[in-house]
């Protein structure tokens, strides 16, 4: 069976949706023994050929700071980049830095959602103080409901583009967590102006995409993981290239950084969080974190906290942080419309079957559901 991934890969022309399809599968469950997991590599191991040791500017963050935003100091995290990923010319093509995140879920409680309302298919955008976005949430059923959440310049799914008229302030402490992360990879002065946030359950997966409405490339793209686990599929910057699956654990953080920010990716699966995991997160109990000292990240209430924690108990929550603009960069007058695949696709996101999800701004690309 994992030579059934492995053969696929030299399959060519559809081989990412083959092997997107071959990770969804429910039945019978697909062997996972091709699926890199990073979480295995025991610090200072010799990886193996695929994965390589990531160096880090261990000076570029202050362990005060990366308490404040909670992050594990530095020197503590486990980087690791992926070496010789097909379909790029680059050793290191994925930075993936291991960390302790404290805060879970906060992107549930930032204002400005744009949700997805079922039945109806009724996509609204939505001015919602902190406090009736928890309120609404600790409904079960929305909260069920809850697909993607945009913060910052908020994406238009429609024209899939990011535009000056549709932003509220990006949250402080997940810039700051997001340009002290990038600082310690060799990026410094990282500007978070978008963020995207998806909810996925059990069944939930992401389709095939390219993330390239943002206007300047240059900028890394980092991705937060929280809750249940997902196979990540990484491929190429063409459509058709074989990806490779890595496992994406709650807390995990990954770069997107240099010729890999521009491949195509897609996440076919939620997986169950190995055992004890996500007690990192919660601290092994629902009660609300004690504030640490100087930390800049917002305090939660003990009601939140016990709902979001319940929350990732049986779901997966991914935060991407985007620069959209580079330094002193505007906005065009007339904004062009992105295309997120490579020509001959009309349909940016696909759930790895052709022509079997149609998109519109009723009909989310992200976190595009199974059923
Ligand atoms: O959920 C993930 O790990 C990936 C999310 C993603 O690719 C995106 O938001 O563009
Ligand atoms: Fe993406």
């Amino acid at each position: 069976m994992a030579k059934m991934a492995a053969s696929m890969v030299e399959g060519g022309e559809d081989s990412f949706r083959k092997i997107f399809k071959f990770y969804r599968r429910r039945n019978p469950p697909p062997d996972l023994s091709d699926v890199i997991d990073f979480s295995r590599c025991a610090p200072g191991e010799q990886v193996r050929a695929k994965r390589a040791p990531v160096n880090l500017d261990t000076a570029a963050v202050s362990d005060v700071e990366a308490t404040r935003v909670g992050l594990q100091p530095v020197r503590e995290w486990r980087a690791f980049g992926l070496r010789g990923h097909p379909g790029t010319r680059s050793r290191q093509s994925l930075n993936k830095v291991w960390m302790r995140a404290r805060q879970l879920l906060r992107g549930a409680s930032y204002c400005e959602v744009k949700r997805r309302e079922k039945p109806a298919l009724r996509q609204v955008t939505e001015s919602w103080s902190h406090f009736s976005m928890f309120q609404e949430l600790k409904s079960r059923t929305l909260l069920e409901r809850l697909r993607w959440v945009t913060l910052g310049y908020h994406y238009n799914w429609d024209t899939k583009t990011y535009s000056p008229s549709s932003h509220t302030p990006f949250p402080r402490d997940l810039h700051l967590l997001s340009a002290h992360v990038t600082a310690a990879c060799g990026f410094p002065g990282f500007i978070s102006e978008a963020g995207i946030l998806n909810y996925y359950r059990s069944d939930s997966s992401l389709g095939i995409h390219v993330d390239e409405s943002e206007l300047d490339h240059t900028r890394p793209l980092l991705s937060f993981s929280f809750g249940q686990s997902a196979i990540f599929l990484l491929g190429g910057p063409r459509r058709q290239d074989p990806p490779r699956a890595m496992l994406m654990h709650s807390g995990d953080v990954m770069v997107m950084s240099g010729p890999s920010r521009l491949l195509y990716h897609a996440v076919p699966r939620i997986l169950p969080a190995p055992p004890g995991r996500l007690a990192l997160e919660t601290g092994g109990s629902i009660q609300t974190p004690p504030p640490q000292e100087g930390s800049v990240v917002e305090p939660v209430s003990e009601e939140e906290w016990a709902v979001c924690s319940r929350y990732i108990q049986s779901s997966r929550v991914n935060v991407t942080v985007r620069q959209v603009l580079a330094p002193g960069q505007k906005f065009p007058e007339t904004p062009r419309s992105h295309q997120t695949t490579d020509p001959g696709q009309t349909d940016g996101y696909d759930d790895g079957e052709s022509g079997k999800r149609k998109r519109s701004s009723s009909d989310s690309p992200y976190a595009a559901e199974t059923h």
